[in-house]
């Protein structure tokens, strides 16, 4: 079975243990029928055999030998099972740690599509809950089942050798019992499917409610989003309810087959023993391995629903484990190169799924050159950009840096040679310092401050109570909207890339210190291509040239003076933003 395979594969390192630990789960469950054995001889010879009570007087010493032998061989089963635990344990641990760094690798290479596909609480899941069920079956439900079966096995062959007929009596029970057992298994399996779905999205709400809860209750919907909470939390509760109750149907039948071992025992056995055809001492033996047979059928409904459980998240794990990416990232680069930082876009179209974004985009930006990206909203700006980095790949045409497509250049290489500040900007729980040093952290503490200077972030950060050192909460808490753009524009200077870009980067900062980042920008000590996206004219006035994006087409290109020239768009945004006369006036310039 593939699952089985799986788990084979990821033991690789701890086989041996594993299987060692298997054995000894064997070696002390069939140890199990020594103490009845024991137990059975002792019943025989000294208590209720011919000449029991003369046996007692003479041989003494025979009696306490089996007794000390009994003694001996409890603790040496609760010995072996102490190891057998411990082993069990450590493997499960090994694989559970080993797993979980290949499925944090794999999902640190996914490409963005990926990123868009998939539930950051369903990712979570999988990395916590998952996991933890697929180590909790090979520590105790493999262990429960070859236990179990191990004891029901060797009391069956102990039992044979006492009496055969006996046995095939109480054997009557095992297929009835089979057989609720696997239609209860099967009833239950879709029910554990959708309670791992129905945990995916609990866990995905609460996710979404701690990351936005500065939005929710800018927007006091708490309540709301208690509700939301609440219901995928009632789901949750049902679906584990309902897995649970159907076991209850069950279990009646199970406990009633558990039972009736005892009662056919007492039955059957007691009337072998009127007639002589078993002992006293064999009878007892049957008694006291008897659980070997019913207990199996006791936890049989615990280990199927763990069962269901270990396979409802195995998918899970096996989806991510072979999850491969469009954009791969071999890592390969070992000298990166430094870019010249030529960028063209060849006839470039792009698609998110079915939906067309950006259509036959064709520009190129010369090394050193400043292009300012304009549009309005969801025109396709952030998507073009992202095709520089190969964060996407084009669905038609090409994008080309230094004259080579982007999909033939190693990634790691392109993406150094990339500085990127992008729209949302995202700072660790780290210092300030330890943000921007993010891509470099081994620059040293003057870089840092330097870079700080040309963000225009250097003189807020010295007033913060322990300056560059001071932690940033998660996501950049404590910091205003302006503040974590400049820190994420020092973080992409820093890398010093030979291409920039800049996605809305100075939207939250005053009109003063943008023209200080303006100025920087325009005399960083390092050869740099720059492509801006920006809504202020104030950001776009100085580029060499600017692109104005509409429904993902370019429609106008060219110099602050000649788009105004044109009277198009840009002349129209230009005249919002600087003349302050809006629409009206530009109906008086023969406008729309
Ligand atoms: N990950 C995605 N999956 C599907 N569609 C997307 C995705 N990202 C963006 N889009 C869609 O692509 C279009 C362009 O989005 P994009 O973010 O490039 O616009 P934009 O010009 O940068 O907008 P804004 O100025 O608001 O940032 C939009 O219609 C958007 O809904």
């Amino acid at each position: 079975m593939f699952q089985f395979k799986w788990l084979w594969h990821n033991l690789k390192g701890d086989r041996v243990k594993y299987i060692i630990a298997l054995f000894l789960s064997v070696v002390g469950s069939s140890l199990t029928i020594i103490n009845p054995y024991i137990g059975q001889r002792i019943v025989d010879h000294f208590i209720a055999g011919d000449g029991a009570a003369q046996h007692l007087s003479t041989e003494r010493g025979l009696l306490i030998g089996l007794v000390l032998g009994m003694v001996g061989f409890s603790l040496l089963r609760t010995s072996l099972s102490y190891f057998t635990t411990l082993m069990y344990e450590r493997t499960s641990q090994n694989i559970l740690f080993r797993v979980r760094v290949y499925l944090y690798n794999k999902i640190q290479g996914q490409d963005m599509r990926y990123y868009d596909r998939n539930r950051t609480g369903d990712l979570m899941t999988k990395m916590t809950g998952d996991l933890e069920m697929v180590r909790h079956s090979l520590a105790w439900i493999i262990k429960t089942i070859i236990e179990s079966l191990t004891v029901f096995a060797a009391a069956v062959v102990y039992f044979f050798f006492i009496d055969a007929e006996l046995t095939l009596w109480l054997l009557v029970l095992s297929p009835p019992i089979c057989i609720v057992a696997f239609i209860f298994a099967r009833r239950v399996r879709p029910m554990y499917v959708d309670l791992r779905e129905k945990l995916s999205q609990l866990n995905t709400t609460t996710q979404e409610n701690i990351a936005g809860n500065r939005v929710v209750k800018a927007f006091a919907r708490e309540d709301f989003e208690i509700e939301k909470f609440t219901e995928k939390n009632v789901n949750y509760s049902k679906a584990n309810k309902a897995a649970a109750l159907v076991w209850l149907d069950y279990f009646p039948y199970l406990e009633i087959f558990s039972q009736a071992f005892l009662v056919i025992l007492v039955l059957v056995g007691g009337l072998f023993v009127m007639d002589e055809r078993i002992t006293f001492g064999e009878f007892s033996a049957f008694s006291a391995l008897i659980w070997g047979l019913s207990n199996p059928m006791r936890t049989i409904g615990i280990v199927i629903n763990d069962i269901q459980r270990f396979f409802a998240s195995l998918s899970k794990i096996i989806e991510v484990y072979y999850a491969s990416p469009d954009i791969v990232n071999e890592h390969n680069a070992v000298a990166k190169k430094r870019y010249h930082g030529y960028i063209k876009f060849e006839n470039v179209s792009f698609k998110y799924d079915s939906t067309t974004v950006l259509e036959n985009i064709n520009f190129s930006v010369d090394p050193g050159e400043t292009i300012a990206i304009m549009g309005a909203t969801g025109s396709g700006k952030t998507t073009l950009i992202n095709l520089i980095p190969r964060f996407y790949d084009v669905s038609r045409g090409r994008v080309l840096v230094d004259g080579i497509d982007v999909r033939k250049l190693e990634l790691d290489e392109l993406r150094s040679n990339i500085g990127v500040a992008t729209q949302d900007v995202l700072l660790f729980s780290d210092t300030i310092d330890g943000n921007i040093a993010f891509g470099d952290p081994d620059m040293p503490e003057e870089d840092v401050t330097k870079f700080a200077k040309l963000a225009a972030a250097h003189d807020f950060i010295r007033k913060m109570p322990e300056s560059y050192n001071t932690i940033v909460g998660e996501r950049g808490v404590g910091l205003s909207g302006g503040q974590k753009q400049r820190i994420a524009l020092a973080r992409a200077i820093a890398v010093q890339p030979p291409i920039l870009i800049l996605d809305d980067t100075t939207s939250a900062v005053d009109l003063e210190t943008e023209e200080h980042i303006q100025k920087s920008l325009r005399e960083l000590e390092f050869p740099c291509t720059k492509i801006i996206i920006a809504q202020r004219v104030s950001t776009t006035a100085k580029a060499d040239r600017i692109l104005i994006i509409e429904g993902g087409r370019i429609i106008e290109e060219g110099t602050h003076a000649e788009l105004l020239e044109k009277r198009g768009y840009y002349y129209d945004v230009f005249m919002l933003q600087n003349e302050g006369i809006g629409r009206e006036a530009m109906m008086k310039y023969g406008k729309k």
